[in-house]
């Protein structure tokens, strides 16, 4: 991202210094009260202030100066960027159904079949209509249960390679992305996706270019930067492969339906069901439903591995926590071959660590943006149609009027305290709130807390080359997810054996 911004930058500041004397919008005669914001320069806006830092930490230390509500220009972007629980809760509660919609990006442009998914999607009926079906029908608890045995077989799967690796350094997150991605496909195809691997390759390489600060993100009226910078032939090349893999899939399982008829075991035969049941006021294309495939399979993976690897890495840095997570662990299972999902709710302590982990390390930062449909005021300031709105959830998490000792990972201030996921605390958001919180809760919790129990169960960690725990990089790299810049590398060193 950082060569993209600076080469691209580079290049097109002439031609955007002409356009924009040429494109000046006249003066509004009602001047907006606006939050104010760091000065700005013509047509980069405030983005030397950013420069190559991670978005969610510039705004947190620019909020620190200009306030817990801020205007930013980046490129052509006009964004308020919020940075306290009480103004996430005027924006994600008070003003929901004003800041319901998400702004244009040109990856669900080509990606998502023009932004008829639900991540990405501008709030329309239709979006209700398919945010209501996702929520109900294919990530509801209960039909979250109905997948146990497809993570069953992947998690004893994924512990045998473990296993294979005692005293050896392992890569926790390429093994437990696999893992991840595998269990995601077959909830969505089934047993018998023969395309899975190029499947997961592909949604690898949308997840590494939807960070939405890539210059041409920057800049959208001037649609030849999407062009000279590679991201529209890079996003349509991934585009055709991911349509032509969903079309056999399709196909093949049409025949399948007419020879051995409809089931509800995986997501492509619920979303089939529902789409030749009919009666809906927006019929169910397949085009629709392979969008929300890809939410699933974007959505649905790289959040969990970033959580589970964050996680790892605070019990290396941390051995008391990482003591009496596998002395709860190892009680509660006992005697045990291995540990079951539906035994998960037996480790207290491992929810508090895994609330802690997506505290400190929040997955998603910044949220997904919203975008203004109707002129509300935040904080008092006026936030006017078409606006931008950030949510700055890391500040939100992290707020020292909120958390004591907020920088350290404390699981325990977990102990006795009614936080939960669903984004009622506005000091607490992982998955976001409102009508645009994350419909996969369960589906992500699921598998964050049966992989780090059997991790802690069946091994004892030790980093490798002499690495003291304080030595660990805990830098963050770019993109929408905060995933750690260097993938933690461990040596798993007993296994107890099931
Ligand atoms: C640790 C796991 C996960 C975390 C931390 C997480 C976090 C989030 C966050 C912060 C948002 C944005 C909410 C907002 O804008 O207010 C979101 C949206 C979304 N997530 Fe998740 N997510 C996780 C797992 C999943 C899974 C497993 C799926 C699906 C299988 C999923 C599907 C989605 C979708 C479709 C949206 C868009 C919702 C909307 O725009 O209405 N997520 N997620």
């Amino acid at each position: 991202m950082a060569i993209d911004m600076t080469i691209i930058l580079m290049i097109s500041s002439f031609i955007l210094s002409i356009y924009y004397i040429f494109n000046r919008k006249p003066k509004s005669s009602k001047p907006l009260n606006l939050p104010p914001g760091p000065p700005k320069l013509p047509i980069i806006g405030n983005l030397y202030q950013i420069g190559l830092a991670l978005p969610h930490r510039a705004f947190l230390d620019l909020s620190k100066k200009y306030g817990p509500i801020m205007s930013l220009q980046l490129g052509q972007i006009s964004m308020v960027v919020v940075s306290s629980p009480r103004l996430a809760e005027e924006v994600l509660k008070n003003h929901d159904l004003a800041l319901a919609s998400r702004p244009y990006a040109l990856l669900a442009d080509i990606l998502l079949y023009g932004g008829i998914d639900i991540a990405f999607g501008r709030y329309s009926d239709y979006w209700r209509q398919m945010k209501k079906i996702v929520t109900m029908e294919l990530l509801s608890v209960k039909k979250v249960q109905s997948f146990m045995g497809f993570r069953a077989t992947e998690i004893d799967r994924f512990t045998e390679v473990v296993q294979s690796c005692v005293g050896k350094p392992v890569h926790i997150r390429k093994r437990v992305m696999k893992m991840n991605n595998t269990v995601v496909c077959k909830c969505l195809f089934g047993n018998d996706c023969r395309q899975q691997d190029v499947l997961i390759e592909l949604a690898e390489q949308v997840v590494a270019l939807s960070s939405g600060y890539y210059v041409a993100d920057l800049f959208p009226t001037l649609t030849f930067l999407s062009t000279i910078s590679g991201m529209k032939s890079r996003l349509t090349k991934i585009h055709k492969s991911l349509d032509n893999i969903f079309d056999e899939i399709f196909e093949e399982r049409r025949i399948r339906r007419q020879t051995v008829g409809p089931t509800e075991d995986d997501l492509i035969d619920v979303l089939f069901n529902i789409k030749e049941r009919g009666g809906l006021r927006f019929p169910v294309t397949d085009n629709n439903i392979k969008a929300i495939f890809l939410n699933m399979l974007i959505g649905g993976t790289d959040t969990s591995v970033v959580t589970i690897e964050w996680a790892m890495t605070e019990l290396m840095r941390n051995p008391d926590v990482m003591m009496k997570a596998q002395a709860e662990v190892r009680e509660a299972f006992k005697g045990e071959k291995t540990i079951a999902e539906t035994e998960l709710h037996k480790l207290v302590y491992l929810k508090h660590i895994i609330k802690e982990t997506l505290r400190l390390h929040i997955t998603i930062p910044l949220l997904l943006p919203r975008e203004c449909r109707q002129q509300v005021k935040i904080g008092g300031y006026d936030i006017p149609v078409k606006m931008k709105v950030v949510v700055n959830g890391l500040a939100c998490g992290t707020d020292p009027e909120y958390w004591d000792d907020a920088q350290t990972f404390k699981p325990e201030r977990f102990e006795n305290t009614s936080y939960d996921f669903f984004g009622t605390s506005f000091e607490y958001i992982p998955f976001g709130s409102g009508r645009r919180i994350c419909p996969g809760i369960a589906f992500g919790l699921v598998s964050i807390e049966l992989t780090l129990a059997r991790l802690l169960y069946h091994f004892n960690w030790q980093l490798p080359n002499g690495l003291s725990p304080k030595d660990i990089d805990m830098t963050e790299s770019h993109g929408v997810t905060a995933i750690k810049k260097d993938s933690l590398e461990v040596i798993p060193t007993v296994f107890i054996p099931f």
